[in-house]
Parts: C-alpha cells; structure tokens; sequence
C-alpha cells in the first residue's frame, strides 16, 4: 500500500485545562480517492524514563506510585510500579531522566544509555517516550526521592531482584508498558548477567 496523502483541514482545541486535547480533521487521500476523517487527539508533550540496574547487586529499582486513569480502568487500587519517568521540559530526553532518578528515586546518576524510543498511544496520544537504561550504585543515593511534594506524587521508591520483577510481568503485578518494555530490553540484552 501506499502512503496516503495527508492534508489537515482543521484543528479545535476541546481542552487546555491541563494539556491539550484537539479534534482535528483531516484529507486522507490514496490512489482509490479522498477520504475526510476526524479525530481527538491529545497532547501532553514527550516523556523519558530509565531502568535503573546493577549488575553485581542483580537489582533493579522501580517506583510505585496512584495512577487515576488505571483506578478509573480496573486496576482496584490504582497503584502501578514502573521505571521511573517524567515529561520532558525544557531540557533533553537524556537529561531528563537523570532530574527525574533524582527527584523520585534519589540516585543521581551519571552516564544513560538510550534504548529505543516508543510511541505509547498513537491511537489517540501524540506522545513519543524515549526509553533509557542506567547502571547505579549505591553510594548514588544522595538523596530522598519520592517525587515532588508540590505536585504530590507520594512515590515510593522499589529496590527488588531483578528475577522478581520479571516474575511480577508474568504475574501481572507489573502492568506498565514502558516497565515491560524496558525490562525485557535487560533480559533480551542481558544487561544483568555478570
Ligand atoms: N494539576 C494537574 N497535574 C497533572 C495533570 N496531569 C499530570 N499532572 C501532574 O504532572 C506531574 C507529571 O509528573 P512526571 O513525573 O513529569 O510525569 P509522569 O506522570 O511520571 O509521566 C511519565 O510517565 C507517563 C506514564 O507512563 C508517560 O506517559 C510520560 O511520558 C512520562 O514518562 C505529576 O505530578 C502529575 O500528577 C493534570 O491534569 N492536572
Ligand atoms: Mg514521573
């Protein structure tokens, strides 16, 4: 098949009460004719996220932390353990990894490695996430973490065996995407085998 032409007719903001959610009309136009389609689309910028490992340790640190959109979607505490992440701001996707370990783990690392970039939702999110991995030590926590009273994130912060948290992706205990995703790149790239 080939690519379809594209071309947008219009863009309406619904709502920038937080991000944006637009519904955009849009030509889509292939050798059979042209086709006018409308979807919403929400825009709530790119985000990054790294797996903390350590090889000689055999551990991985996770966080824990209350979803709302999982509570409202069948997961009855709302509680989700992922890699740790955060929206990029200003700053680059390697940086903003290394802000976000320190503010919702407290290990401040140094060197990320980039693993693969995703998008996580491009059905309806415009989202692309930029993956990293990371090797940490424990004379890296420096500080707290926990995540931002201001924002009240409530992190806690998981420091498990990595043969655990790939259990807890079979258990379903583990249920983020980017947490899989990122921990089956440890395992295929034998990131933890000494
Ligand atoms: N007031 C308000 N605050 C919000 C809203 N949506 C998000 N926030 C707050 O904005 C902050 C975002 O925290 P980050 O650590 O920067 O992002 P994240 O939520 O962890 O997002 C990461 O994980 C997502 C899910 O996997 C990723 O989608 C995202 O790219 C990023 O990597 C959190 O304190 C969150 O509560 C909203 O609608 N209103
Ligand atoms: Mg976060």
């Amino acid at each position: 098949m080939e690519n379809p032409k594209i071309n947008i007719r219009e863009t309406t903001l619904l709502s920038d009460n937080h991000y944006l959610l637009q519904k955009v009309t849009f030509d889509y136009t292939t050798e059979k004719g042209t086709d006018t389609q409308t979807r919403e689309v929400y825009d709530r910028g790119n985000g990054a996220t790294v797996l903390l490992y350590n090889r000689e340790y055999g551990n991985v640190v996770l966080i824990r932390q209350f979803r709302l959109p999982t509570y409202l979607n069948k997961n009855e505490t709302g509680m989700m353990i992922e890699a740790c992440a955060g929206l990029i701001e200003e700053a680059d996707p390697a940086e903003t990894v290394r802000r976000e370990a320190i503010e919702e783990t407290g290990y401040h690392i140094s060197k990320v490695e980039k693993a693969f970039a995703a998008y996580m939702s491009p059905g309806a999110v415009t989202e692309i996430l930029h993956c990293f991995v990371a090797e940490y030590t424990k004379d890296m926590k420096l500080s707290e973490g926990g995540g931002l009273a201001t924002e009240h994130e409530n992190i806690q912060i998981l420091e498990m065996p990595f043969k655990q948290a790939l259990e807890m992706v079979k258990s379903g205990e583990i249920s983020d995407a980017k947490t899989i995703m990122l921990l089956q790149y440890a395992q295929i790239n034998k990131l933890l085998e000494i």
